[in-house]
């Protein structure tokens, strides 16, 4: 048989920032693919809706309102997950945000927020669930959710552009340290999706016209086209696959004139 398996059956898996957005389509994705998922967010109501999604999916659902950006809360979270869940397969580094202040703007909290939020975080995390899976051998992944802002300059912020151009180096160092327990590390590098992250941005039609001209299909994306290309990276049809970036951008990064 050549075709692997792209289900998830008898898997756990942690999602953060799944209580909306991408994170919410790429946990209840894991869990149609047949995963079991603790989501992490810190918006409570946010939380319950994607569990009852996970549950209609028929997979058991771990809740944990946090702020991914706390050491503490991240290794207690960690801790009630391993519990209930006995070993964690999967990790998704999801949580995210962005001010979008121009270079010469940015303050100081604004760095820290945005630095803590989506790197410091992503980083904790795989620490934090990293020692688990070396432990455990058992063919774990790793998944962190970048941006093309981390390939191609953006207009929406130096800030947010350096920490998804770090996640996309991060995941090529913890690939290679961590090749040696069986754990892959690969990240999703998507475009624009409708999410409330770009809500504002995407109902100003210029700024849409301006997103369509240098992307080759010619249209925004759809939160179902970027779960295909997670269960992809979170599945054993990605087993030979470590340390890439793919970009879910309907051919933005490759556009040239
Ligand atoms: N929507 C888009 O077009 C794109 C999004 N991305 C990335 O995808 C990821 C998800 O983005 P969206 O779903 O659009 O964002 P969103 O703003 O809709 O959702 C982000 C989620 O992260 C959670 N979160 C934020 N800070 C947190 C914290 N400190 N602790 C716990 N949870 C926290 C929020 O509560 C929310 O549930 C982000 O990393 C973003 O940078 C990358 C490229 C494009
Ligand atoms: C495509 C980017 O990751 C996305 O675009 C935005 O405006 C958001 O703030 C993100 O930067």
């Amino acid at each position: 048989m050549y075709l692997p398996t792209f289900r998830l059956d008898g898997k756990t898996a942690i999602v953060t920032g799944a209580g909306r957005g991408i994170g919410r389509a790429i946990a209840v994705g894991l869990a149609e693919a047949g995963a079991d998922v603790a989501i992490m967010s810190r918006t409570e109501s946010d939380l319950r809706e994607t569990a009852r999604l996970i549950e209609a999916a028929g997979r058991k659902a771990c809740m944990l309102a946090m702020d991914v950006t706390e050491r503490d809360q991240v290794q207690k979270a960690v801790s009630v997950v391993i519990d209930e869940f006995k070993e964690i397969n999967i990790l998704v580094n999801n949580a995210g945000m962005n001010i979008r202040s121009k270079a010469l703007e940015v303050t100081d909290e604004e760095w820290q927020k945005i630095m803590d939020t989506n790197l410091k975080s992503a980083f904790m995390m795989s620490q934090e669930i990293g020692r688990t899976m070396a432990d455990n051998k058992n063919g774990a992944s790793i998944l962190s959710i970048s941006s093309v802002g981390g390939h191609t300059a953006l207009r929406t912020g130096v800030v947010y552009a350096a920490t998804k151009a770090a996640m996309i180096q991060m995941t090529k160092v913890l690939a290679l340290e961590w090749g040696t327990f069986g754990i892959r590390v690969n990240s999703l590098g998507p475009w624009y999706f409708k999410t409330p992250l770009t809500e504002k941005l995407l109902s100003d039609e210029q700024y849409v016209n301006d997103i369509l001209a240098v992307t080759p299909l010619n249209r925004i994306g759809e939160l179902y086209e970027i779960v295909g290309p997670a269960v992809f990276l979170a599945s054993d049809a990605s087993s030979y696959i470590t340390g890439q970036t793919l970009f879910v951008d309907g051919g933005m990064t490759i556009k040239g004139f």
